[in-house]
């Protein structure tokens, strides 16, 4: 069981429409919020959350969002935190520049401005903007030092290795 409190009067229990089958929860906004490009921005759910011992929570894009160009940063819900879900939301969308040119009959340069379209996107009220998946915490091994590790058929080959 995984228990929700409300902490704001327009905060909403997070949703699933295939139970068992989706891997996340949706998370709602409790608020309206614009996003500029590439400024994150930390957005209210209004709600805390505790699930199974030692079971925290990873926030993640949801794809339609993704599409539009909203992304996601942070995303790690601790087992233990019982604050605030905060949803850190980007936008990475680029504005797109222009110049516009004016030029006299002779051909001299009159006048010259940089347009720039507007990136920005919005977030309303009462809009799913991540979803939750429940992650099992294994921090409780102990970590020791040691000289040598186990032998592996990947050994340190990493960043590409295996091809594009
Ligand atoms: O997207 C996020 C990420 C984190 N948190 C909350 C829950 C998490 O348990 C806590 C701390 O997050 P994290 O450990 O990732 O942040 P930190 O910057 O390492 O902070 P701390 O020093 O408190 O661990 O903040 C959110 O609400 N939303």
């Amino acid at each position: 069981m995984i228990k929700v409190k409300l902490l704001h009067p327009d905060a909403r229990l997070p949703v699933v429409t295939y139970a068992g089958s989706d891997l996340g929860y949706d998370l709602f906004a409790i608020e309206d919020t614009v996003l500029e490009p590439g400024v994150p921005v930390k957005v209210r759910t209004g709600i805390a959350i505790e699930g199974p011992p030692g079971c925290g929570f990873v926030l993640g894009d949801r794809s339609s969002m993704a599409a539009r160009g909203i992304t996601y940063a942070g995303g790690r819900i601790d087992a233990g935190y019982r604050g605030e879900i905060l949803v850190c939301l980007v936008n990475v969308n680029q504005p797109r520049y222009s110049l516009k040119t004016e030029y006299t009959d002779a051909g001299v340069l009159r006048a010259a401005s940089l347009e720039v379209s507007d990136a920005s996107l919005s977030i309303r009220k009462g809009d799913k903007i991540a979803q939750m998946s429940p992650f099992q915490a294994m921090t409780h091994y102990e970590l020791i030092q040691v000289e040598e590790l186990a032998s592996s058929e990947r050994e340190g080959k990493g960043f590409g290795s295996s091809g594009r």
